[in-house]
């Protein structure tokens, strides 16, 4: 549905997409990750055509989105980082705007404007002004216009920073049902447990390329997690060589198999007071990969 082929684009001297490609399929759910300036937004504004690239191709359901932009923005609905709403529109307005746009009429737009809005608890401030609205209202109402019409790609960049529980799980929830009927959603995030509530691949840039693609499994696997324990000091303490840091009285030990290492130093008389079991996250992942290109590039 989304094809990205290796986009260039500077500015001045600085490359913020280096070579960057990218495939998203109908109904998948890809999580863009990484850190701060690794292109990520710069991405999603080349496929909205809000920016040029240098030079690559990206196609939405076939259609050119450089070529072509004004027949690639019907197939793509986005909610931008930033949110871009009319301050002095109400939230009806501005999803009746979005959903026209999408080629919506009269009983159609009518059914689309009270199902988003229910999908995303924003019924009961249909005719607030945006200028009005909280935080959360103002995201659950960007995250609205980009649904109208269900288009079949959705672009959402960080969608539910700042976002309070309530925001997140409806906004979460309504991107699964999209999904589920068939739209391919680019979902960019810095929280790791959101794609996995989502059951989303994962894509992750950096320094404008995208260096590992694959499910979180994929991604994940072979990672080290860690133990977090309390010892009792009535046991013994960690055997020697057992690579733990101390962080406000809390153990940590880094372990590739939790069970087995916890099962190791019970073997060896230690007396956990209390055992945590941390699985490998983002940070492991980008340190992972991290190395993996060091090494390869010595
Ligand atoms: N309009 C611009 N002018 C100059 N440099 C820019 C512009 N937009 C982006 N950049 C640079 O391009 C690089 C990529 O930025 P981009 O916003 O795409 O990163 P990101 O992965 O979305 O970061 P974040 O996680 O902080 O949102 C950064 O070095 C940024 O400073």
């Amino acid at each position: 549905m989304l094809e990205a082929h290796e986009l260039r684009k500077s500015y001045g001297r600085s490359p913020a997409l280096d070579g960057f490609g990218l495939t998203v399929a109908a109904g998948e759910i890809a999580g863009l990750i990484g850190h701060n300036g690794a292109g990520k937004t710069t991405f999603v504004e080349i496929v909205t055509g809000l920016t040029r690239p240098d030079s690559g191709s990206v196609t939405v359901a076939g259609v050119d989105a450089l070529r072509r932009p004004r027949a690639a923005r019907r197939l793509f609905g986005v909610a931008p980082q930033e949110t871009a709403l009319y301050a002095a529109a109400t939230v009806r307005d501005q999803l009746r705007l979005h959903g026209a746009l999408a080629g919506l009429r009269r009983r159609a737009l009518h059914r689309a404007v009270a199902r988003t809005a229910e999908e995303l608890r924003l019924t009961g401030c249909l005719d607030t002004r945006a200028g009005l609205l909280s935080g959360g209202q103002r995201r659950r109402t960007q995250a609205a216009t980009a649904l109208m019409g269900d288009p079949p790609l959705l672009l959402l960049d960080e969608p539910t920073a700042g976002a309070d529980p309530e925001t997140r799980d409806a906004l979460l929830a309504a991107v699964r049902a999209r999904a589920a009927a068939g739209a391919a959603v680019l979902y960019t995030t810095h929280y790791l447990p959101e794609l996995t509530d989502l059951d989303a691949t994962l894509a992750v840039a950096r320094a404008g390329r995208v260096i590992a693609r694959g499910t979180r499994a994929e991604l994940l696997r072979g990672l080290p997690g860690e133990l977090r324990l309390v010892l009792d000091p009535a046991g013994a303490p960690l055997p020697a060589g057992t690579p733990a840091r101390s962080y406000e009285g809390v153990l940590r030990v880094p372990a590739r198999d939790p069970a087995a290492e916890l099962a190791r130093l019970l073997a060896a008389g230690c007396r956990p007071a209390s055992v945590d079991v941390r699985r490998p996250g983002l940070d492991d992942l980008y340190r992972s990969l991290a190395a993996k290109e060091t090494t390869r590039a010595a």
